[in-house]
Protein backbone atom coordinates (compact mmCIF):
# COMPACT_ATOMS: atom_id res chain seq x y z
CA UNK A 1 0.00 0.00 0.00
CA UNK A 2 1.22 3.11 -1.06
CA UNK A 3 1.23 5.81 1.25
CA UNK A 4 1.35 9.77 0.91
CA UNK A 5 1.20 12.74 3.43
CA UNK A 6 -0.67 15.92 2.54
CA UNK A 7 0.70 18.46 5.20
CA UNK A 8 4.20 19.41 5.56
CA UNK A 9 3.99 20.34 9.96
CA UNK A 10 5.01 18.69 12.31
CA UNK A 11 2.50 15.68 12.45
CA UNK A 12 2.23 15.02 8.71
CA UNK A 13 6.57 14.48 8.99
CA UNK A 14 5.73 12.42 11.98
CA UNK A 15 3.52 10.20 10.42
CA UNK A 16 5.50 9.58 6.68
CA UNK A 17 8.29 8.38 9.21
CA UNK A 18 5.84 6.09 10.10
CA UNK A 19 4.78 5.06 7.35
CA UNK A 20 8.49 5.03 6.20
CA UNK A 21 9.36 2.52 8.68
CA UNK A 22 11.12 -1.20 6.80
CA UNK A 23 12.10 1.23 4.01
CA UNK A 24 8.94 1.93 2.67
CA UNK A 25 9.21 4.92 -0.06
CA UNK A 26 6.32 7.59 1.12
CA UNK A 27 5.91 11.04 -0.85
CA UNK A 28 5.00 14.01 1.69
CA UNK A 29 3.10 17.51 0.33
CA UNK A 30 4.31 20.02 1.57
CA UNK A 31 2.45 24.04 1.51
CA UNK A 32 5.78 25.48 2.20
CA UNK A 33 8.96 25.00 -0.32
CA UNK A 34 11.07 25.56 2.17
CA UNK A 35 10.28 22.96 4.38
CA UNK A 36 10.20 20.73 0.43
CA UNK A 37 14.08 21.73 0.31
CA UNK A 38 14.74 21.25 4.33
CA UNK A 39 13.26 17.03 3.69
CA UNK A 40 15.12 16.69 0.52
CA UNK A 41 18.46 18.32 1.26
CA UNK A 42 18.71 17.26 4.91
CA UNK A 43 15.95 14.56 6.16
CA UNK A 44 14.78 17.18 8.30
CA UNK A 45 12.03 18.87 8.80
CA UNK A 46 13.80 22.32 9.85
CA UNK A 47 10.79 24.49 10.32
CA UNK A 48 8.12 22.51 11.78
CA UNK A 49 10.09 19.22 13.04
CA UNK A 50 13.21 20.72 13.88
CA UNK A 51 16.01 17.95 15.46
CA UNK A 52 14.65 15.09 14.58
CA UNK A 53 16.25 13.37 11.62
CA UNK A 54 14.12 11.91 9.14
CA UNK A 55 14.24 8.24 6.75
CA UNK A 56 15.40 9.33 3.50
CA UNK A 57 12.52 7.04 2.00
CA UNK A 58 10.50 10.27 2.71
CA UNK A 59 10.54 12.74 -0.42
CA UNK A 60 8.69 16.30 -0.44
CA UNK A 61 7.00 17.79 -3.13
CA UNK A 62 5.20 20.86 -3.50
CA UNK A 63 2.98 19.54 -6.55
CA UNK A 64 -0.13 17.66 -5.07
CA UNK A 65 -0.87 16.40 -8.63
CA UNK A 66 2.21 13.85 -7.93
CA UNK A 67 0.00 12.40 -4.75
CA UNK A 68 -2.27 10.76 -7.27
CA UNK A 69 -0.73 7.27 -7.36
CA UNK A 70 -0.77 6.57 -3.77
CA UNK A 71 -3.10 3.95 -2.26
CA UNK A 72 -4.04 6.14 0.50
CA UNK A 73 -3.51 9.69 1.78
CA UNK A 74 -3.08 10.53 5.29
CA UNK A 75 -4.93 14.50 4.95
CA UNK A 76 -2.53 16.20 7.75
CA UNK A 77 -3.28 20.19 6.84
CA UNK A 78 -5.00 22.04 9.63
CA UNK A 79 -8.98 21.32 10.12
CA UNK A 80 -9.71 25.12 8.77
CA UNK A 81 -7.48 24.08 5.66
CA UNK A 82 -8.98 20.65 4.88
CA UNK A 83 -11.50 22.13 2.19
CA UNK A 84 -9.19 24.34 0.19
CA UNK A 85 -6.06 20.81 0.13
CA UNK A 86 -8.95 18.23 -0.60
CA UNK A 87 -10.23 20.85 -3.72
CA UNK A 88 -7.20 21.33 -4.96
CA UNK A 89 -6.47 18.02 -5.44
CA UNK A 90 -9.22 17.68 -7.53
CA UNK A 91 -11.78 14.45 -7.80
CA UNK A 92 -10.10 11.12 -6.19
CA UNK A 93 -11.37 7.80 -5.07
CA UNK A 94 -8.04 7.13 -3.63
CA UNK A 95 -9.42 6.49 0.23
CA UNK A 96 -8.13 9.91 2.54
CA UNK A 97 -7.55 9.02 6.67
CA UNK A 98 -8.04 11.99 8.31
CA UNK A 99 -5.59 13.07 10.99
CA UNK A 100 -6.04 16.90 11.80
CA UNK A 101 -8.49 17.29 14.76
CA UNK A 102 -11.13 20.09 14.56
CA UNK A 103 -14.43 21.82 13.55
CA UNK A 104 -14.88 23.87 10.44
CA UNK A 105 -16.03 27.02 11.52
CA UNK A 106 -18.93 28.39 9.22
CA UNK A 107 -20.16 24.83 8.23
CA UNK A 108 -19.54 23.68 11.59
CA UNK A 109 -18.70 20.08 9.87
CA UNK A 110 -16.07 17.77 11.34
CA UNK A 111 -13.44 17.48 9.22
CA UNK A 112 -14.52 13.93 8.10
CA UNK A 113 -18.20 15.70 6.89
CA UNK A 114 -15.72 18.13 4.90
CA UNK A 115 -13.88 15.34 3.67
CA UNK A 116 -17.18 13.55 2.20
CA UNK A 117 -18.30 16.68 1.26
CA UNK A 118 -15.60 17.80 -1.33
CA UNK A 119 -14.36 14.16 -2.49
CA UNK A 120 -17.60 11.92 -2.54
CA UNK A 121 -16.11 9.18 -3.64
CA UNK A 122 -13.33 8.45 -1.34
CA UNK A 123 -13.56 5.86 1.00
CA UNK A 124 -13.03 7.80 4.66
CA UNK A 125 -10.67 6.84 8.01
CA UNK A 126 -9.54 8.70 10.94
CA UNK A 127 -6.29 8.28 13.11
CA UNK A 128 -6.52 10.05 16.45
CA UNK A 129 -5.10 9.47 19.77
CA UNK A 130 -2.50 11.15 22.54
CA UNK A 131 -0.06 11.58 19.61
CA UNK A 132 2.69 14.44 20.46
CA UNK A 133 4.37 14.79 16.54
CA UNK A 134 8.06 14.76 18.00
CA UNK A 135 7.27 11.78 20.59
CA UNK A 136 6.00 9.40 17.17
CA UNK A 137 8.98 10.11 14.98
CA UNK A 138 11.46 9.24 17.28
CA UNK A 139 9.75 5.90 17.62
CA UNK A 140 8.36 6.29 21.14
CA UNK A 141 5.66 4.36 22.07
CA UNK A 142 2.02 5.21 20.90
CA UNK A 143 -1.42 4.45 20.76
CA UNK A 144 -4.08 5.23 18.32
CA UNK A 145 -7.56 4.84 17.65
CA UNK A 146 -8.30 3.86 13.73
CA UNK A 147 -11.13 4.40 13.12
CA UNK A 148 -13.28 3.50 9.21
CA UNK A 149 -16.34 1.70 8.57
CA UNK A 150 -14.95 -0.13 5.78
CA UNK A 151 -13.60 -3.25 7.62
CA UNK A 152 -11.19 -4.25 4.92
CA UNK A 153 -9.65 -0.74 4.36
CA UNK A 154 -9.52 -0.24 8.12
CA UNK A 155 -7.36 -3.86 8.17
CA UNK A 156 -5.29 -2.76 5.16
CA UNK A 157 -4.55 0.10 7.16
CA UNK A 158 -3.68 -1.00 10.42
CA UNK A 159 -1.09 -3.34 8.36
CA UNK A 160 0.54 -0.75 6.65
CA UNK A 161 0.82 2.11 9.58
CA UNK A 162 0.92 -0.04 12.87
CA UNK A 163 4.60 -1.11 14.29
CA UNK A 164 6.29 -2.25 17.38
CA UNK A 165 6.08 0.96 18.82
CA UNK A 166 3.07 2.53 16.85
CA UNK A 167 -0.67 0.52 17.95
CA UNK A 168 -3.52 1.01 16.26
CA UNK A 169 -6.83 0.09 17.52
CA UNK A 170 -9.48 -0.46 15.08
CA UNK A 171 -12.97 1.52 15.46
CA UNK A 172 -15.73 1.71 13.11
CA UNK A 173 -16.54 4.91 15.11
CA UNK A 174 -15.29 7.72 12.72
CA UNK A 175 -17.80 10.21 14.03
CA UNK A 176 -16.55 9.16 17.83
CA UNK A 177 -12.76 9.61 16.94
CA UNK A 178 -13.35 13.04 15.25
CA UNK A 179 -14.90 14.75 18.42
CA UNK A 180 -12.81 13.72 20.36
CA UNK A 181 -9.83 15.15 18.72
CA UNK A 182 -11.72 18.43 18.08
CA UNK A 183 -12.95 18.80 21.44
CA UNK A 184 -10.03 18.28 23.77
CA UNK A 185 -8.03 20.87 22.08
CA UNK A 186 -10.75 23.26 23.40
CA UNK A 187 -10.38 21.57 26.76
CA UNK A 188 -6.80 21.59 26.74
CA UNK A 189 -6.72 25.65 26.75
CA UNK A 190 -8.99 25.47 29.48
CA UNK A 191 -6.07 23.56 31.36
CA UNK A 192 -3.83 25.90 30.17
CA UNK A 193 -5.12 28.68 31.75
CA UNK A 194 -5.70 27.08 34.74
CA UNK A 195 -1.97 26.32 34.90
CA UNK A 196 -1.17 30.01 33.96
CA UNK A 197 -3.28 31.41 36.39
CA UNK A 198 -2.00 29.29 39.63
CA UNK A 199 -5.26 28.30 40.21
CA UNK A 200 -4.30 24.57 41.15
CA UNK A 201 -4.11 21.31 40.49
CA UNK A 202 -7.42 20.45 42.16
CA UNK A 203 -8.99 22.95 39.58
CA UNK A 204 -6.83 20.94 36.30
CA UNK A 205 -8.72 17.17 37.45
CA UNK A 206 -11.90 18.95 38.19
CA UNK A 207 -11.94 20.42 34.21
CA UNK A 208 -10.82 17.70 32.61
CA UNK A 209 -13.46 15.05 34.55
CA UNK A 210 -16.29 18.27 34.14
CA UNK A 211 -15.09 18.82 30.00
CA UNK A 212 -15.02 14.99 29.39
CA UNK A 213 -18.59 15.23 30.56
CA UNK A 214 -19.02 18.06 27.77
CA UNK A 215 -17.03 16.36 25.47
CA UNK A 216 -19.40 12.94 26.03
CA UNK A 217 -23.10 14.94 26.36
CA UNK A 218 -22.02 16.93 22.91
CA UNK A 219 -20.25 13.53 21.25
CA UNK A 220 -23.70 11.01 22.00
CA UNK A 221 -25.79 13.70 20.64
CA UNK A 222 -23.82 13.39 17.82
CA UNK A 223 -23.95 9.89 17.35
CA UNK A 224 -20.65 8.83 18.92
CA UNK A 225 -20.62 6.14 20.84
CA UNK A 226 -19.29 6.51 24.77
CA UNK A 227 -16.62 3.55 24.54
CA UNK A 228 -14.74 5.65 21.56
CA UNK A 229 -14.74 8.98 23.77
CA UNK A 230 -13.61 6.90 27.16
CA UNK A 231 -10.82 5.48 24.60
CA UNK A 232 -7.07 6.92 23.26
CA UNK A 233 -8.90 9.36 20.88
CA UNK A 234 -11.37 11.04 23.56
CA UNK A 235 -9.92 10.75 27.29
CA UNK A 236 -6.51 9.43 26.24
CA UNK A 237 -5.58 12.36 24.36
CA UNK A 238 -7.84 14.74 26.27
CA UNK A 239 -5.71 13.64 29.36
CA UNK A 240 -1.80 13.89 27.32
CA UNK A 241 -3.01 17.82 26.23
CA UNK A 242 -4.49 18.48 29.67
CA UNK A 243 -1.43 17.67 31.58
CA UNK A 244 1.61 19.03 29.28
CA UNK A 245 3.45 22.39 27.89
CA UNK A 246 4.11 20.38 24.86
CA UNK A 247 0.54 20.69 23.74
CA UNK A 248 -0.05 24.06 22.08
CA UNK A 249 -3.14 24.27 22.95
CA UNK A 250 -2.09 23.82 26.88
CA UNK A 251 0.76 26.47 25.93
CA UNK A 252 -1.53 28.65 24.25
CA UNK A 253 -4.09 28.88 27.89
CA UNK A 254 -0.98 29.13 29.79
CA UNK A 255 -0.43 32.36 27.71
CA UNK A 256 -4.04 33.47 28.51
CA UNK A 257 -3.93 32.81 32.53
CA UNK A 258 -0.27 34.68 32.78
CA UNK A 259 -2.68 37.45 31.08
CA UNK A 260 -1.50 38.18 27.41
CA UNK A 261 -4.29 38.39 25.13
CA UNK A 262 -5.58 35.82 22.15
CA UNK A 263 -4.22 37.77 19.92
CA UNK A 264 -1.02 38.57 20.81
CA UNK A 265 -0.44 35.06 21.45
CA UNK A 266 -2.08 34.05 18.11
CA UNK A 267 -0.26 36.08 15.99
CA UNK A 268 3.29 34.84 17.77
CA UNK A 269 2.62 31.65 16.24
CA UNK A 270 3.38 29.91 12.93
CA UNK A 271 2.12 26.41 14.39
CA UNK A 272 -1.33 25.73 14.67
CA UNK A 273 -3.31 25.87 18.05
CA UNK A 274 -6.60 23.80 16.78
CA UNK A 275 -8.83 24.85 19.86
CA UNK A 276 -8.54 28.24 19.04
CA UNK A 277 -10.33 28.10 15.79
CA UNK A 278 -12.79 25.19 16.93
CA UNK A 279 -13.58 27.34 20.57
CA UNK A 280 -16.13 29.05 18.84
CA UNK A 281 -18.09 27.26 16.09
CA UNK A 282 -18.32 24.50 18.46
CA UNK A 283 -19.89 26.59 21.38
CA UNK A 284 -22.37 27.36 18.88
CA UNK A 285 -23.40 24.02 17.24
CA UNK A 286 -23.95 22.87 21.13
CA UNK A 287 -25.91 25.86 21.46
CA UNK A 288 -27.61 24.90 18.13
CA UNK A 289 -28.63 21.19 20.00
CA UNK A 290 -29.30 23.11 23.38
CA UNK A 291 -26.04 21.10 24.88
CA UNK A 292 -24.84 22.48 27.69
CA UNK A 293 -20.75 23.42 27.75
CA UNK A 294 -20.06 25.67 29.72
CA UNK A 295 -15.90 25.29 30.02
CA UNK A 296 -15.97 25.53 26.08
CA UNK A 297 -17.79 29.00 26.83
CA UNK A 298 -15.60 29.79 29.13
CA UNK A 299 -12.79 29.37 26.84
CA UNK A 300 -14.50 31.43 23.99
CA UNK A 301 -14.91 33.93 26.63
CA UNK A 302 -11.11 33.94 27.42
CA UNK A 303 -10.18 33.89 23.53
CA UNK A 304 -12.57 37.07 23.24
CA UNK A 305 -10.65 39.24 26.09
CA UNK A 306 -12.78 38.46 29.28
CA UNK A 307 -10.84 38.83 32.19
CA UNK A 308 -10.01 35.40 33.74
CA UNK A 309 -11.29 36.95 37.34
CA UNK A 310 -14.88 36.94 35.40
CA UNK A 311 -14.85 33.56 33.60
CA UNK A 312 -13.73 31.73 36.71
CA UNK A 313 -16.58 33.52 38.88
CA UNK A 314 -19.08 32.63 36.38
CA UNK A 315 -18.23 28.95 35.99
CA UNK A 316 -18.12 28.82 39.83
CA UNK A 317 -21.41 30.39 40.31
CA UNK A 318 -23.21 27.97 38.23
CA UNK A 319 -25.92 26.43 39.79
CA UNK A 320 -25.02 23.35 41.68
CA UNK A 321 -26.34 20.29 40.04
CA UNK A 322 -26.24 15.97 39.97
CA UNK A 323 -22.99 14.93 39.11
CA UNK A 324 -24.75 12.34 36.23
CA UNK A 325 -27.80 13.99 34.42
N1 LIG B 1 1.68 18.26 16.19
C1 LIG B 1 1.11 17.21 16.81
O1 LIG B 1 1.68 16.68 17.77
C2 LIG B 1 -0.21 16.69 16.33
C3 LIG B 1 -0.60 15.41 16.74
C4 LIG B 1 -1.82 14.92 16.33
C5 LIG B 1 -2.65 15.67 15.52
N2 LIG B 1 -2.25 16.90 15.13
C6 LIG B 1 -3.15 17.64 14.25
O2 LIG B 1 -2.58 17.66 12.94
C7 LIG B 1 -3.03 18.83 12.24
C8 LIG B 1 -1.81 19.52 11.65
O3 LIG B 1 -1.03 19.98 12.72
P1 LIG B 1 0.57 20.01 12.70
O4 LIG B 1 1.01 19.92 14.10
O5 LIG B 1 1.10 19.04 11.73
O6 LIG B 1 0.84 21.48 12.12
P2 LIG B 1 2.04 22.47 12.53
O7 LIG B 1 1.53 23.39 13.58
O8 LIG B 1 3.28 21.73 12.80
O9 LIG B 1 2.24 23.28 11.19
C9 LIG B 1 1.27 24.14 10.66
C10 LIG B 1 0.73 23.51 9.39
O10 LIG B 1 -0.30 24.33 8.88
C11 LIG B 1 -0.16 24.39 7.48
N3 LIG B 1 -0.86 25.54 6.94
C12 LIG B 1 -0.79 26.82 7.37
N4 LIG B 1 -1.58 27.60 6.58
C13 LIG B 1 -2.15 26.78 5.67
C14 LIG B 1 -3.04 26.98 4.58
N5 LIG B 1 -3.52 28.17 4.27
N6 LIG B 1 -3.41 25.89 3.85
C15 LIG B 1 -2.94 24.66 4.15
N7 LIG B 1 -2.08 24.42 5.17
C16 LIG B 1 -1.70 25.47 5.90
C17 LIG B 1 1.34 24.46 7.29
O11 LIG B 1 1.68 24.16 5.98
C18 LIG B 1 1.80 23.40 8.29
O12 LIG B 1 1.70 22.13 7.69
C19 LIG B 1 -3.80 19.65 13.27
O13 LIG B 1 -5.17 19.43 13.10
C20 LIG B 1 -3.35 19.10 14.61
O14 LIG B 1 -4.33 19.23 15.61
C21 LIG B 1 -1.05 17.44 15.49
O1 LIG C 1 -0.04 20.36 20.55
P1 LIG C 1 -1.50 20.11 20.49
O2 LIG C 1 -2.26 20.74 21.61
O3 LIG C 1 -2.06 20.45 19.13
O4 LIG C 1 -1.71 18.53 20.66
C1 LIG C 1 -1.09 17.68 19.75
C2 LIG C 1 -1.83 16.37 19.65
O5 LIG C 1 -3.18 16.59 19.26
C3 LIG C 1 -1.76 15.55 20.88
O6 LIG C 1 -2.42 14.33 20.69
Amino acid sequence: MRIAVIGGGAWGTALAQVAARGDAPVLLWAREPDVVESINATHENSLFLPGTPLSPEIRATSDLGELRGADALLVVAPAQHVRSVLSQLGPTSIPLVLCAKGIEAGSKLLVGEVAHQVQPDALIAVLSGPTFAHEVARGLPTAVTLACEDDALRARLADRLAGPAFRTYGSTDVIGAEIGGAVKNVLAIACGVVEGAGLGLNARAALIARGFAEMTRFGLARGARAETLGGLSGLGDLVLTCSSTNSRNFSLGMGLGQGKSARDLLSDRRTVAEGAFTAPVLAEAAADSGIEMPVTQAVCALLDGTPIAAVVEALLSRPLREEVQ
